[in-house]
């Protein structure tokens, strides 16, 4: 359980979401509401997710939180009864516009699920899986991406030396930083993390959340989870959902500290979820 105890309460300088500056802003959520068939799942969001930090979506099951980021990368598409109303503006340009292709879409928006899916193939075919199906093939060129993305995703030293190996010889924390490098490697502007380490032991979820630290610096990272203590620990904004609804959304250190809705209030004290 999260205290909410003022004692605990850090001082805070963080900027209130809704006093971004454009600049500041990665994506919008404008009016967003989503239907599976006559069931509604999400009424009618409205978000700003800052650049270049790391967002948390929260709630109980069941809420939203992997339906609403499922939307950014147009993943709801799949779904046949799925339909979405509103708007998501990533840089400007609405990605539920008829003009946008969605295949140009999801590699400025990666996303890694809650059990790492390396792909049937080596360490290194699954880091460059991404260029080589946009035609690049230069041999110099994927190494140095090969190199550069394992080293980001904090995997390089351990299989620099094996890199020709399956990517099921890793074991699952390897594997799910080697799906983080395969993400990253085609350059996303946005990486969405659904769960990521629910699959893991403790050290692997330590490993991660470390990663995800740095990831910001060059990312803007939004994360669905499950765990109330990691969502403290990694992100800096984290939005309380609660029946597809967004209830309330601040930086982190308020929401969990000095909450301004009873219902957020009662969802970190553990009072349902
Ligand atoms: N493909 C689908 N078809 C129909 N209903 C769906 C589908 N996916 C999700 N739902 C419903 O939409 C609602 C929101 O589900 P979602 O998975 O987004 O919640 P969540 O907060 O991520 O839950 P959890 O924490 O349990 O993963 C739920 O009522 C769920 O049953």
């Amino acid at each position: 359980m999260i205290s909410v105890a003022p004692d605990i309460a850090k001082i805070t300088n963080a900027v209130d979401p809704k006093d971004f500056k454009p600049e500041q802003v990665a994506l919008e959520m404008q009016d967003l509401s989503l239907h599976y068939g006559n069931k509604q799942a999400l009424y009618n969001i409205n978000m700003k997710i800052p650049k270049g930090k790391v967002t948390a979506f929260i709630g109980p099951s069941g809420c939203g939180k992997s339906t609403l980021l499922r939307c950014i990368n147009r993943m709801n598409d799949l779904v046949d009864i799925c339909r979405v109303d509103g708007a998501i503006n990533l840089e400007g340009k609405n990605i539920y516009d008829k003009d946008v292709d969605v295949a140009t879409l999801r590699q400025n928006v990666g996303m890694v699920f809650q059990r790492p899916n390396p792909f049937p193939k080596s360490i290194y075919e699954n880091v460059v899986y991404g260029l080589r199906l946009k035609g690049i093939n230069d041999k110099r060129h994927l190494d140095e991406v090969v190199e550069s993305s394992l080293r980001k995703a904090a995997l390089w030293e351990e299989v620099k030396d094996r890199l020709n190996d399956s990517a099921f010889g890793l074991s699952g924390g390897q594997q799910q930083r080697l799906v983080i490098a395969r993400a990253i490697a085609i350059e996303p502007k946005v990486l969405l993390l659904d769960e990521p380490t629910s699959a893991l032991d403790p050290i692997s979820t330590l490993t991660i959340e470390e990663l995800i630290n740095e990831l910001k610096e060059a990312y803007t990272v939004v994360i669905v989870t499950h765990n109330m203590q990691q969502a403290a620990r990694v992100s800096n904004y984290a939005a309380f959902m609660f029946m597809g609804e967004l209830i309330e959304y601040s930086d982190t250190n308020k929401l969990f500290t000095a909450p301004s809705i009873k219902k957020t209030e009662d969802y970190i004290t553990g009072r349902y979820g």
